[in-house]
């Protein structure tokens, strides 16, 4: 008997196939109101439990999930389980690093070129017939090239990010992790510093850490009041690491010039929200790693992970290894 996984998102015909070659396969269409009873059922019988980012499985339905042994998400961000509870289960949650950088950084880059070249908002002008002649300065973008960027959380993607903006616009980068990154410094020339440092003197400040315990609310209005008037803020991690409302009074008193956001407090993010009113915000819809290419190599990704983590070999792309207990 094959083992029994859930799957709770949609996956590409070829990858469904061979997850269907391994495991007897429950499948649903997202976890919702109308397929909770049937969900929660499916997930109580589960051996591996595979889906995307969109969906929070919190601590209380995973405890319902007791033939548990693996978790594999379609995504990089982990934020939607609890690792350390699901580490003191001994279940490791597998995820997909490496193969969506550099889509994401192009994303990050599309929003920095948005923002600072007020794309969308003259791309509506001329739509809706209100390109009536020559633009002003009252219209005017800002330049991108030969600017300073800086990246809080040089990681994969802050580095893929780093080197479009080095190489191919000759930025100035500056960064803040909690360790150095020599690596970047290296081929990037970036400068390590502090949070607080960086946003004061960045034209463009780009977030891209992981939403932790520790990152959740670290931009908030002490810090958008750091950055100076004319820059322009990123978001590409999560929602919850920065503080919105926060933000959203910033750009409403034009503190600073303007934003670009993948990522929201609330996914899809409601239409009632006032970013939606501000023109300069660029919004997107959590798109970061999403063309045809990425998001098929990131299933096969996770789908590897899984068949792998489930024969005992979590050794690549486990997200909570350093907190399992070693089998032998
Ligand atoms: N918008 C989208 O579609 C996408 C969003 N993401 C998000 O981006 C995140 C990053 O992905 P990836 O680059 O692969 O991850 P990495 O782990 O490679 O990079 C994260 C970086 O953040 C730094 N960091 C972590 N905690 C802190 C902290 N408290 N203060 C400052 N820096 C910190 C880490 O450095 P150090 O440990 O030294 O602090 C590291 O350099 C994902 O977790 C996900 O949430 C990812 C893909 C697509
Ligand atoms: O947000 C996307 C991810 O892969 O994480």
């Amino acid at each position: 008997m094959k083992p029994k996984v859930l799957l709770y998102k949609p996956l590409p015909d070829d990858e469904r196939q061979r997850l269907a070659t391994h495991f007897d396969i429950m499948e649903f269409d997202g976890f919702h109101r109308d397929n909770e009873i049937e969900f929660l059922a499916a997930l109580r019988e589960a051996e591996g439990i595979i889906g995307g980012s969109g969906i929070k499985l919190p601590t209380e339905r995973l405890e319902q999930a007791i033939k548990l042994k693996v978790a594999s998400t379609i995504s990089v961000g982990t934020d939607q389980y609890d690792l350390d509870y699901l580490a003191s289960r001994n279940i490791p949650v597998m995820h997909t690093p490496g193969v969506l950088n550099e889509t994401t950084a192009d994303t990050l880059f599309t929003l920095i070129m948005c923002t600072a070249r007020r794309a969308l908002e003259l791309s509506n002008m001329v739509k809706e017939g209100r390109w009536k002649h020559t633009i002003g300065p009252e219209l005017y973008g800002t330049d991108v090239h030969g600017k300073t960027l800086g990246i809080i959380g040089m990681g994969r993607i802050g580095q893929a990010l780093a080197k479009r903006a080095h190489l191919g616009f000759d930025m100035k980068i500056q960064y803040a992790n909690r360790r150095r990154n020599l690596q970047a410094e290296q081929d990037y020339k970036a400068q390590y510093m502090d949070i607080d440092s960086l946003l004061a003197s960045s034209d463009f400040v780009c977030v891209m850490t992981p939403l932790t315990a520790e990152t959740a609310g670290m931009i908030g209005e002490k810090e958008f009041a750091l950055m100076k008037p004319d820059s322009i803020f990123i978001n590409g991690s999560r929602g919850k690491v920065i503080d919105e409302s926060a933000l959203i009074k910033a750009l409403q008193t034009k503190q600073i010039r303007a934003a670009g956001l993948d990522v929201f407090q609330q996914e899809p993010l409601p239409a009632d929200s006032p970013l939606c009113q501000l023109d300069n915000a660029v919004l997107f819809p959590h798109i970061g790693s999403a063309t045809l290419e990425t998001r098929h190599n990131m299933v096969v990704c996770a789908v590897d992970n899984l068949i792998r983590a489930m024969s005992g070999d979590y050794s690549q792309n486990c997200a909570n290894g350093h907190l399992l207990k070693s089998e032998d």
